[in-house]
């Protein structure tokens, strides 16, 4: 049955009330659902932040086994409805009268926050299959709520407490009980398509590290940290836009590409926010590259650009480079359709980076924006770069 058929709109639903669910969170008691996979998390978390500095695991090995799950799980869940239904993809409505009308309604308003706040991502959208659309809309929504909850003006009210009801009402949302209108959009298009929850969780698991962490020691911790707030969007997104039915690509090296996606947009949005997130008091660069490169946080406090300082960017730039050309010949792997929206994000994202070399390495008090016309200029070339059909070679898995 689809999750909307038992979902009920109150006058306080998020519909009234944007993006601040805040108001309506406390309203409802959730208990927290422990589940085997993040005790074993948390287990593994203790092992990657061993002081004594002997990483048993790196981050990257722990979020390729995630990676490696999510791929085994979506040509599982295929397999499956392959046996049950001839167009497998999507599951048909099951439809009570009134009901459709208002999944409608929650997808339209998903859309309508999509492009308030990513109007180019939006557009993007409109290429997808309808279906697709709706389902990215959903997804983007939920993310940006997640983020709004650590990033947003209720911010300095959150605590742990209210990440955990968040996440129970993540697990709600799964199991077909939404909250809201927004969660009900959610909760039908995980019902539609092979989308696990644990990318969900980590994204969650994300913003509690924001909570109690404002220093990143190496690249490893940053890592982790990338992959919980973005690359997690990366793996939510794939059994969305589909694999090309054309692609010989092993669905893992799909994965990983989105993964990288994800990893290069977030070390980007890292590099171009320096003086934003150190007026908040954070620094989200890798202290031993700091130190080596003969910098400390008082200089970043201090937003000088000296040589020192170009130097560091340079070789952060470079890193986030590397993830943008791993993450390219993942999106040629993706069905037609979604292929463009990709291409766009990524150019337009990466072209942030060469903002900041424009700027001089100014990225304490100058932000780096791809202006309108460049803006216009990287559409039509995303475009023809969606055209290219999977080539036959395969990708590498990791
Ligand atoms: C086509 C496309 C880009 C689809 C993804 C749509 C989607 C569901 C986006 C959600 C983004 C979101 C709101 C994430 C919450 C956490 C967050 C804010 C992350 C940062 C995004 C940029 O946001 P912004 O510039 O507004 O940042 P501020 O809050 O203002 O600081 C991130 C930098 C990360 C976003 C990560 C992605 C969009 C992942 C992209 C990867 C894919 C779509 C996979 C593509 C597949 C292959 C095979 C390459
Ligand atoms: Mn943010």
């Amino acid at each position: 049955m689809s999750a909307a058929l038992i979902w009920v709109v109150s006058p306080n639903s998020e519909l009234c009330n944007g993006l601040g669910f805040l108001e309506t969170k406390e309203k409802r008691g959730f208990n927290r659902l422990n589940n085997i996979v993040s005790r074993k998390r948390d287990v593994v978390r203790r092992v990657v932040a061993n002081p004594s500095g002997n990483l048993a695991i790196s981050s990257e090995q722990l979020v390729y086994d995630v990676v490696l799950k999510q791929a085994a799980l979506v040509k599982e869940q295929m397999r499956s409805r392959a046996e049950e239904v001839e167009d497998v993809e999507v599951k048909p409505d099951v439809v009570l009268p009134g009901t459709l009308g208002l999944l409608n309604e929650a997808y339209d308003r998903c859309g309508e926050v999509c492009a308030e706040y990513a109007k180019t991502f939006y557009l993007g959208t409109l290429l997808m299959t309808p279906e697709r659309r709706k389902a990215i809309w959903a997804i983007y929504v939920w993310c940006r709520r997640t983020d709004e909850l650590v990033d947003g003006p209720n911010a300095s009210h959150i605590t742990p407490k209210a990440l955990d009801r968040w996440e129970s009402r993540l697990e709600d949302l799964y199991n077909g009980r939404p909250f809201d209108m927004l969660d009900a959009a959610l909760s039908d298009t995980v019902s539609k398509f092979p989308v696990d929850i644990q990318p969900f969780k980590d994204m969650i698991d994300g913003m509690r590290m924001d909570l109690r962490k404002s220093r990143y020691e190496n690249f490893d911790e940053l890592y982790l940290y990338c992959y919980y707030v973005a690359g997690t969007v990366g793996l939510m997104s794939v059994p969305i836009m589909g694999i090309a039915p054309e692609s010989n690509a092993p669905t893992e090296s799909v994965y990983n590409a989105a993964l990288a996606l994800g990893i290069a947009n977030q070390l980007t949005n890292i590099l171009r926010d320096v003086g934003e997130d150190a007026r908040r008091g954070r620094v989200y660069l890798p202290q031993d590259e700091l130190a080596q490169a003969g910098l400390s946080d008082e200089d970043i406090f201090a937003m000088k650009v000296t040589d020192k300082w170009r130097f560091f960017m340079k070789k952060q730039i470079k890193r986030a480079r590397t993830f943008f050309d791993q993450a390219e010949e993942g999106v040629t792997q993706l069905s037609s359709a979604s292929r463009w929206p990709v291409w766009a994000s990524l150019l337009l994202y990466r072209q942030i980076l060469d903002e900041i070399e424009a700027n001089d390495y100014n990225n304490f008090t100058k932000r780096a924006y791809v202006s309108k016309p460049k803006k216009i200029v990287a559409l039509p070339i995303a475009y023809a770069k969606s055209l290219v059909p999977p080539s036959s070679r395969n990708l590498v898995s990791n």
